[in-house]
């Protein structure tokens, strides 16, 4: 393999760049040359590829976002346009590509392997850490503490104020980032999509210790959370307990900016050189994860379609640490 291509797709997260940096300077050790296509998939369908030098990534290890940018490209998932990013590749003399992203990403360089043949590996970029074949994904550390920093500071208000807040937190399909900053942040109830709530039951914790003996409360509520977002939520609690002063906070993209943990650094920079050695080694359709601690190759197939399980037993420490 004489030349290889890393691109960012999706959403953006912490760490990406570390990640961006290892790629570029794992291949460069190696010999092989290699471009970053700017924009995702959108970048391979309009050929926007850069040239990458060891300078290229230079003190981009502590900056949130992507140098390279990130897209989300819809025409991507028609073949026609998948056949156009493929001509440009060849164009561009690329053999192998490093792709940065999430379970959308890992599809689409599926079809691009299974369609035209092209070899690539992943490495799991999404703050929502929603993917089987890793215990983290890059930007998931920060973007917990990002959120734990931030429910610190609401319960100030809802201290002061004797006031109940909803906090909704990121994480489409997925309630890693609300179990994290939740049990870290202190709160009296976190509603993930994967274990069943009912706003009964909301009400029942809101009541508990008595409607005024403790009115301040922290509720953390994933997106992707099935009885409702936090607003809704809300409403039902404010209906039922007219008495409590409700409040909303919706975090929202604060999750996914910022310089990175250090522990998003140093698994992005892992994952990004296996992915390179992994492309040398003739592996491909992959995604180069960390379980305990170790590097594992999972196929995409199965990054994709398995469900990485969220502990709910979580939920039952919540219980007891507001006892
Ligand atoms: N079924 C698909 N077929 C082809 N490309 C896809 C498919 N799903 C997603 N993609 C490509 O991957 C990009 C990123 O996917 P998305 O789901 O938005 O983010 P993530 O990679 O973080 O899951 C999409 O914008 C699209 O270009
Ligand atoms: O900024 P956008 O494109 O609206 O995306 C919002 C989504 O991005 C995320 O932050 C991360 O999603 P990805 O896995 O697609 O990167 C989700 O938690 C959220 O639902």
């Amino acid at each position: 393999m004489k030349k290889i291509a890393v691109f960012t797709s999706g959403g953006d997260a912490p760490g990406m760049n570390a990640c961006v940096r290892a790629v570029v300077r794992t291949a460069l050790y190696h010999g092989i040359e290699v471009v970053g296509i700017r924009r995702g998939y959108r970048g391979m369908i309009d050929g926007d590829f850069v040239p990458m030098t060891s300078y290229s990534v230079s003190n981009i290890i502590g900056q949130g976002g992507t140098i390279l940018k990130s897209a989300r490209c819809d025409e991507f998932r028609d073949i026609k346009w998948r056949k156009v990013a493929y001509d440009n590749c060849v164009k561009e003399g690329i053999e192998g590509l490093v792709a940065i992203g999430g379970n959308g990403t890992f599809t689409g360089a599926e079809l691009l392997m299974e369609n035209f043949g092209i070899p690539t590996i992943g490495c799991p970029g999404t703050i929502d850490n929603d993917l089987y074949g890793t215990d983290y994904t890059i930007g998931f550390d920060t973007a917990v503490n990002t959120a734990l920093d931030a429910i610190d500071k609401i319960r100030d208000t809802a201290s002061s104020h004797d006031r109940v807040f909803f906090v909704e937190v990121m994480g489409r399909d997925a309630g890693f980032i609300a179990m994290q900053c939740g049990i870290g942040g202190g709160a009296e109830k976190i509603l993930v999509p994967e274990n069943p709530d009912s706003i009964d039951d909301v009400i029942a914790t809101l009541k508990s210790g008595g409607e005024n003996e403790k009115p301040s409360h922290i509720v953390v509520v994933a997106e992707g959370e099935e009885i409702g977002n936090a607003h809704f939520i809300a409403q039902k609690a404010k209906e039922a307990l007219p008495n409590l002063d409700i409040r909303v906070s919706n975090l929202g993209h604060i999750q996914r900016g910022g310089s990175p943990s250090a522990i998003d650094r140093i698994i992005a920079s892992r994952m990004g050189i296996a992915a390179v050695e992994g492309l040398l080694e003739g592996k491909n359709n992959v995604m180069s994860g960390i379980i305990d601690d170790k590097i594992v190759y999972t196929s995409f197939n199965d990054a994709i379609n398995k469900k990485k399980a969220l502990d709910v037993d979580l939920i039952k420490m919540v219980k007891i640490l507001n006892s």
